[in-house]
């Protein structure tokens, strides 16, 4: 039996999120709706889900013994990761002692905070399909792993970096050394370590949402959302739809290694599982054990969306992944480097037909920050595509 309590009183059930940017946000909110009391953490104030939460701390959230600290003064029921970079060894160590309980589980936070523990766990001991890859701590080792295994064109990322920093795509010799200087200023953590992919020319890629919940027999079951298909520009996502059209063995492969993936890294919660598809081959990328950016699109296409999964999922709560209507979403980017900025055309933004938009409220914009994001449901999903860019390119964000 699942109970909830009420916020600000004894007897709340307590969620403190570790990250709280846009995806955070509408886990808050969802999780206000059930009654929750909710705490915000962030690396900086009056982050977009510290302005919808209970509590609002800002804190390094790498730095163990202030993230101990933390959990120890708030005493929250979960702890649930939002982001990649917090010290999860420190989050294993609070689990193990009973302190807290980490959504999904602290031992999927720390195997998926660098690109190292996930991608071996999914090639070297599950057996799945990824890219050809070779961890490398110096540019003579990237050089040498091209040249020797990986061949050109390859990607090389920071192993701790997200949303497309530090990535880049080497063509041949001439691009290496600008890659190796490009992630060592990339990565969210300053480690000198990167990982070096061979290129996969897939048709298409797509995000497996991927939900472990209980049922009425009190064991965890899988569900799975229709595919999300999307684009990414500089490992970037800047936009997705769903349901994207796939051939049924595609779909089988795909939820065959989501399952794969997910039961391993246990708990209860909703992933976001990348995938790379070519025909009817399917290789596994990443994961994210919590919402995927990529699957905003779900705020205007499934009648519970994937925070909503993720809130009910993490509760014990029994989750429904129907899709409502096709949709889309494209992304609104700030587009200057300012704080407190304006953004004009919403009015006309959602005048296109069937839109809405999430202006995140970040404090401080970047040119390639994500600020927002326009929605669009159609029954023809490439309506709602057309529809999502429109409304997303008639907002235009400006310093003042
Ligand atoms: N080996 C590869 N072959 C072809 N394309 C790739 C490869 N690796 C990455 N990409 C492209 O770059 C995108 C971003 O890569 P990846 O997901 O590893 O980066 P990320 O920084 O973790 O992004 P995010 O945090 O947004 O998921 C992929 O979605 C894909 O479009
Ligand atoms: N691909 C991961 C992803 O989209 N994460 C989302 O971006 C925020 C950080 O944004 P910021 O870099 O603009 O602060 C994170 O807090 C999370 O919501
Ligand atoms: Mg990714």
């Amino acid at each position: 039996m699942t109970t909830l309590g009420t916020p600000l009183s004894p007897h709340a059930t307590k969620v403190m999120l570790l990250g709280s940017g846009e995806l955070g946000k509408e886990v808050l909110i969802a999780l206000q709706r059930l009654g929750v009391e909710t705490i915000a953490v962030d690396r900086y104030a009056n982050a977009p889900g510290q302005q919808v939460a209970h509590h609002a701390r800002t804190i390094t959230m790498s730095d163990p013994l202030q993230l101990k600290a933390l959990i120890e003064a708030e005493r929250p029921d979960l702890v649930v990761p939002e982001i990649e970079a917090i010290a999860t060894p420190m989050l294993e160590e609070l689990e193990a002692a009973g302190t807290v309980r980490v959504i999904p589980t602290a031992r999927a936070a720390r195997l998926t905070m660098d690109r190292e523990g996930i991608r071996r766990l999914a090639a070297e001991v599950l057996g799945l399909p990824t890219s050809p890859y070779v961890f490398c701590d110096s540019l003579a080792e990237l050089q040498a792993a091209i040249d020797s295994q990986i061949g050109y064109p390859c990607i090389v990322k920071p192993v701790m970096s997200s949303s497309g920093k530090g990535q880049s795509k080497i063509s041949g010799p001439a691009d290496v050394q600008t890659a190796w200087d490009y992630a060592m200023a990339g990565g969210r953590v300053s480690h000198g370590r990167v990982i070096v992919e061979g290129f996969i020319d897939f048709d298409y890629e797509i995000t497996q949402l991927t939900v472990r919940a209980l049922g009425a027999d009190g064991k965890v079951e899988t569900h799975f959302c229709d595919p999300i298909g999307h684009i990414q520009v500089s490992g970037d996502y800047v936009e997705s739809w769903q349901p994207h059209p796939m051939p049924l063995p595609a779909i089988q492969r795909s939820r065959e290694i989501a399952k794969a993936v997910t039961d391993n890294l246990g708990g209860q919660g909703l992933f976001g599982v990348e995938l790379f598809v070519k025909g009817n081959e399917v290789w596994f990328s990443e994961v994210s054990p919590r919402p995927h950016d990529t699957g905003m699109v779900t705020l205007c296409t499934q009648w519970q969306n994937e925070f909503e999964l993720h809130a009910r999922a993490i509760l014990g709560l029994p989750v429904n992944t129907a899709l409502k209507s096709p949709g889309a979403s494209a992304v609104i980017y700030g587009g200057v480097d300012a704080q407190g900025i304006v953004f004009d055309g919403v009015a006309e933004a959602l005048r296109v037909p069937n839109t809405d938009i999430r202006l995140f409220g970040k404090p401080e914009s970047f040119v390639k920050r994500r600020m927002g994001v326009a929605l669009a449901f159609d029954a023809d999903v490439e309506v709602a595509r057309s529809h999502a860019k429109q409304a997303a390119a008639l907002v235009k964000p400006r310093a003042v």
